[in-house]
């Protein structure tokens, strides 16, 4: 296997007795970029990265991370990564401080660098003002700022995310959204799993998408992505464009809160929609895919595989 740092999976199985979780997941994730991690409930993609973090042995297959292989070297391996779990493990007798400054130590810092870290991190994920609480009294998404802090203690060159951005409100999502990007820009490798894919469509360069335990196919998320999808219009004069869209589009006409949705072909029959429309005369304030790209793809992925 070729190593180009970052993240690389090939052929990756895994089962619990007869629960097949992962049956074949190959993908890279290269430094500098936002991987994505897509796809629906018991898929297999905390069993994934899992094995990505050196915490359960694959049957099958081969993980890379930074040149290093988990199941030779899990020292190694956790050494360069950060994992940030979906939900966060019990400390509770400690402070947000004490919690940070001993992963610190755990990682081998001694007292003064985890104590300088601790601050570093606490200002980071803003969490200063709670740094002598207990962890307990921690809400769930101050509990996420601290989970995201620790997977960040050690500088690690490669992160993974676990539904980062679930508990956290608008403000505290678009700061995750920056530093995620910052520390992509600083070269990390980053590979994120959320279920909101519209916030991930902000984030992510590059999407993998697993379906029973196995990544779609590039031909198969091509097609998916260039299929058919809804447009959302909005024009002043909505019976007019709605006569334009029944005339022109390329299927059934829906009202949506005030909007029209339309069913369309592809990006050029799109531009060729939206031409026809200005010719019209009609005044266009709204012309936009109704639901994102990732969205899009995941749902007509999982639509093929319902009806396969
Ligand atoms: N330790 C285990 N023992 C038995 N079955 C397991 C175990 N861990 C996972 N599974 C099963 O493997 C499948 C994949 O689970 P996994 O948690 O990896 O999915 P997921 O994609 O992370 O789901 P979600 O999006 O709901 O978090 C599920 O059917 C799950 O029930």
């Amino acid at each position: 296997m070729t190593n180009s740092g970052g993240i690389v999976a090939r052929g990756l199985a895994r089962s619990f007795g007869t629960v097949h979780a992962v049956t074949d997941i190959s993908f890279t994730a290269e430094p500098g970029r936002v991987t994505g991690l897509i796809g629906p409930n018991g898929s297999g993609k905390t069993t994934l990265m899992l094995m990505l973090a050196s915490l359960l042995r694959p049957d099958a297959g081969q993980v890379l991370i930074s040149g290093i292989d988990p199941t030779l070297d899990a020292e190694g391996v956790r050494a360069r990564m950060g994992w940030m779990p979906d939900a966060l493990g019990s400390w509770s007798v400690l402070t947000v401080r004490s919690a940070l400054e001993t992963t610190g130590r755990l990682y081998r810092m001694d007292r003064v660098r985890a104590a300088e870290r601790a601050s570093e991190l606490l200002s980071l994920v803003g969490l200063a003002q709670l740094a002598d609480q207990p962890t307990r009294v921690l809400s769930r998404g101050q509990k996420q700022r601290l989970s995201l802090a620790r997977a960040l203690v050690h500088d690690p060159e490669v992160l993974l995310l676990d539904e980062p951005a679930s508990g956290l409100d608008p403000i505290a999502r678009l700061d995750l959204q920056r530093l995620v990007r910052g520390m992509a820009a600083e070269g990390k490798t980053v590979l994120i799993s959320s279920h909101v894919l519209a916030e991930l469509d902000d984030m992510a360069d590059d999407a993998v998408y697993v379906a029973d335990g196995a990544t779609a196919s590039v031909e198969r998320v091509a097609q998916a992505r260039s299929s058919s999808r809804l447009w959302r219009i909005r024009a002043a004069e909505r019976e007019p464009l709605r006569a334009a869209l029944v005339h022109h589009g390329d299927g059934p006409v829906r009202d949506d809160r005030g909007d029209l949705l339309v069913p369309v072909a592809s990006e050029a029959a799109a531009a060729d929609l939206l031409r026809a429309l200005v010719a019209a005369d009609l005044s266009i304030s709204v012309f936009a895919p109704a639901v994102g790209d990732l969205e899009h793809t995941f749902l007509d992925l999982n639509r093929t595989a319902d009806n396969a």
